[in-house]
Order: C-alpha cells, then sequence, then structure tokens
C-alpha cells in the first residue's frame, strides 16, 4: 500500500485497535488519531498507536485518504454532517465502526459522501483505549454494507488496508445487518441488562444474593458492563427493529407466565428442549455475534462439467459440502462457485486438494 493518510476518529476499544492492526501490516501508512479526550490522544501518542494528535481538525480531514469513524453512532452522525461541510478531496473514504447501519448509510448518502458501513463484529464490555487490543478482531466477521455494486473498488481498498484485523469480511445490506445485530447482538443486551437491574432491586432485600451471584449469574450477564453511552445510541439508531423484537419477546415471556400458571409441564419442556437443540447446534469457539460459515469461491471456466469436475475432486477425498452456490459469471467465461463446508478444517482440506488438482483460482471471501 503507497503512503496514505489514515484518520481515526475516536481512540477507544475500536478506533485503537483497529489503528495498531493497520500499522502492523502498513507501517508506510500515517495515522492521525482525534479524540474528544485529551488524555486519550496523550496515551495514544505515547504508546505509539497514532503517529499524530493533530492541530487542525479541518486540515487533517482534508488531507486524509481514508477516514474512520469510531465513536458512539450518534456522534458518527454528527460527525458525519461535520465532514459534509468541508471540502473533502472527492477520493476522501469515509468508513465507521457504529453497531447499527441502516441510519448511517441513509444520512452519507443525503450528504453524498464517499461512504462505506463498516462494523468489526468483535469486541468486549470493555471500553477506552487502555483496552486496546491488536488481536481483538481475529478470525471476527468484519461486516461492509454496501448499497451499489460501484462500491467494490473502495470496499477492497478497505479490506487491505484493515489486513491486519485477521477479521473475515462479509457483505451484507444495511437492512439485513440491523435485523440479524438486532436479535443476536442488541435484543440479548437489552435483556442481560434488564435481568441485572431486576436482580439488584432483588439484592438490597436479600443481601446474601450478592455474594451468590458471583458464579453463572456473573458469567451470563459480563456484556452489561459494557458503556452505557454506547448502547443508548445503538437502541435508539436501531429502535424500530427493536420494538418490533421487544414485543415478540413480551409475548414469548407472557406465554411462559401462562404455561407457569398452568403447570403445563409438557410445554415448559419443550420450551427448554427446542432452545437446547438449537444452541447445540451453534458453530463453536468463533468470535463475533454472527454464526460462523465456511465457504470457498472458486472461479471456474463457465461450460459443462466443470462444477462436476469439483464435487467429484471432493468426493474423491471425503469432503462433503453442505452448500453449493453459482454466484456470477462474468464475459460468459468465468464463473464463481461458492462452496460451503460443515468446518474449517474441510474448508482449507477442500482449498488445497482444488488448487492442487486444477488450475482453478480459489479464494476464502
Ligand atoms: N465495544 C465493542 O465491543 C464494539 C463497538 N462497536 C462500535 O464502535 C464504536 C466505538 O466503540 P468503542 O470503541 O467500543 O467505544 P469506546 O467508548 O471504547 O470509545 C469511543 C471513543 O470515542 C471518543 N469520543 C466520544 N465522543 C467523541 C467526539 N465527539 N469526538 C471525538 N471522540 C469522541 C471517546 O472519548 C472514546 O475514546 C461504537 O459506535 C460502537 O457501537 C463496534 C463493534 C464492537
Ligand atoms: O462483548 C461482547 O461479547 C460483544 O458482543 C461486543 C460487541 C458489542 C457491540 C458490537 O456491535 C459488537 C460486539
Amino acid at each position: 500500500m503507497s503512503k496514505q493518510t489514515v484518520m481515526i476518529i475516536g481512540l477507544g476499544l475500536i478506533g485503537s485497535s483497529l489503528a495498531v492492526c493497520i500499522k502492523k501490516e502498513h507501517p508506510e501508512v500515517f495515522i492521525y488519531g482525534w479524540d474528544k479526550s485529551s488524555e486519550t490522544n496523550q496515551t495514544a501518542i505515547e504508546n505509539k498507536v497514532i503517529d499524530q494528535y493533530p492541530k487542525n481538525f479541518d486540515k487533517a480531514a482534508q488531507s486524509s485518504d481514508v477516514i474512520v469513524l469510531a465513536v458512539p453512532v450518534n456522534t458518527a452522525r454528527s460527525y458525519l454532517k461535520k465532514l459534509a461541510t468541508l471540502s473533502l478531496n472527492k477520493e476522501t473514504l469515509i468508513t465507521d465502526t457504529s453497531s447499527t447501519k441502516q441510519e448511517i448509510v441513509r444520512i452519507a448518502h443525503y450528504y453524498d459522501l464517499n461512504f462505506i458501513g463498516g462494523h468489526p463484529m468483535a469486541g468486549s464490555h470493555k471500553s477506552g483505549i487502555l483496552a486496546c487490543d491488536e488481536n481483538l478482531f481475529e478470525n471476527a466477521y468484519y461486516i461492509f454494507t454496501p448499497t451499489k455494486t460501484e462500491e467494490q473498488n473502495q470496499i477492497e481498498y478497505l479490506k487491505k488496508l484493515f489486513v491486519g484485523t485477521r477479521a473475515k469480511y462479509v457483505l451484507l445490506n444495511p437492512k439485513e445487518h440491523d435485523e440479524i445485530t438486532g436479535i443476536l447482538s442488541h435484543l440479548p443486551h437489552i435483556i442481560v441488562s434488564g435481568l441485572v437491574n431486576l436482580a439488584d432491586n432483588f439484592n438490597q432485600k436479600h443481601p446474601r444474593a450478592e455474594q451468590l451471584a458471583a458464579g453463572g449469574f456473573r458469567d451470563i450477564t459480563r456484556i452489561a458492563s459494557s458503556n452505557p453511552q454506547m448502547w443508548t445510541d445503538i437502541l435508539l439508531s436501531n429502535r424500530h427493529i427493536l420494538m418490533h423484537m421487544l414485543t415478540q419477546w413480551q409475548k414469548k415471556m407472557s406465554q411462559l407466565s401462562f404455561w407457569l400458571k398452568n403447570e403445563n409441564t409438557e410445554q415448559i419442556y419443550h420450551f427448554f428442549e427446542k432452545a437446547k437443540d438449537s444452541r447445540d447446534q451453534l458453530p463453536a469457539g468463533k468470535k463475533g455475534t454472527i454464526p460462523a460459515f465456511y465457504d470457498l469461491f472458486v472461479d471456474v471456466p463457465d461450460r459443462p462439467g466443470s462444477i462436476a469436475e469439483i464435487t467429484s475432486l471432493l468426493a474423491s477425498v471425503a469432503i462433503s459440502l453442505t452448500n453449493i452456490k453459482i454466484l456470477e459469471t462474468r464475459e460468459e467465461i468465468i464463473g464463481v462457485l461458492q462452496l460451503t463446508f460443515k468446518s474449517e478444517k474441510d474448508l482449507i482440506a477442500a482449498k488445497e486438494h482444488i488448487e492442487s488438482k486444477t488450475d482453478y483460482h480459489c479464494r476464502l471471501q
């Protein structure tokens, strides 16, 4: 990557971790950092997380090739508005790390900014620059939310810039992103925080409860220790989807209450059995709140027999596929096959085998 300038706004957990990931793979990239906390800016300089805290925000933004907004989502909205008033270079690419995507993408379009929505699906209940971790994003999903096909080049550029995250890139449209993160991340956060508040009222009456909560309760409620400002912004930004999900959740809980009242053993058993079956099938040991999938993309000539050739190659070494999809054809010469496997081990073995037996190009994303 040639000498580029990146400006990171917000040097907390995500902004500082991204900065060190960029530096690790691209030491030639110059990084401006900007945080509202002067203590954070100083820590960032002292620890070489960034190269410079600029004296003048506008000038730094105008001389940057990439601007990353790593602040709470409502603050990211304000920065988009501010950036729209500056005469930024047309090429300057803006991206963000916010946990919601529909609203921010809409605002960026409104201001006609060169913007790609981003969301690294990894993090922690910790916040601030002292939680900076160069391995934070490793093996996690990093979601981009393009809305136009022309944005492909910008996404490829960001993938290269962020290669040091060792994250796995996924593309989703903003609405789908907010629905998925709503059910897998935002609703759980509301439920867990509500539970902790409920238990707190209870603890006032039963002082021993707090002491006993140190076990399982502590583990399942870890995320309630997250930054309240960040979560207030997330909930308000995804409010329409979350209001709908909360109604569904309330219905589920009313139903459970009804079964308890009627001592309906069968329904209560079924409730837990269904949850167990579903939980047991979740892929294990992956970071992030999006289910893991193991996809291999193979460029194959667009001619009869090429799909069969791949499937028989895999069958010959007993690697089974869970899904196969033809994604596109380019100029009717090359087709892209998306092969999905049930484990990372199968994915890697399949890639090696196809590459050793054919001259087809294989990619992991
Ligand atoms: N914490 C997590 O696990 C994850 C967070 N995100 C998203 O990334 C963004 C950043 O989150 P974190 O780094 O965790 O938060 P954080 O609280 O660790 O850091 C936010 C930083 O932004 C700074 N800041 C706040 N207002 C500012 C302003 N007006 N100007 C300049 N700096 C300002 C704060 O001083 C702080 O250093 C949020 O939008 C969050 O939703 C995304 C993935 C994971
Ligand atoms: O701490 C955890 O387990 C998290 O899930 C952190 C997290 C918080 C917000 C996001 O948008 C993504 C990840």
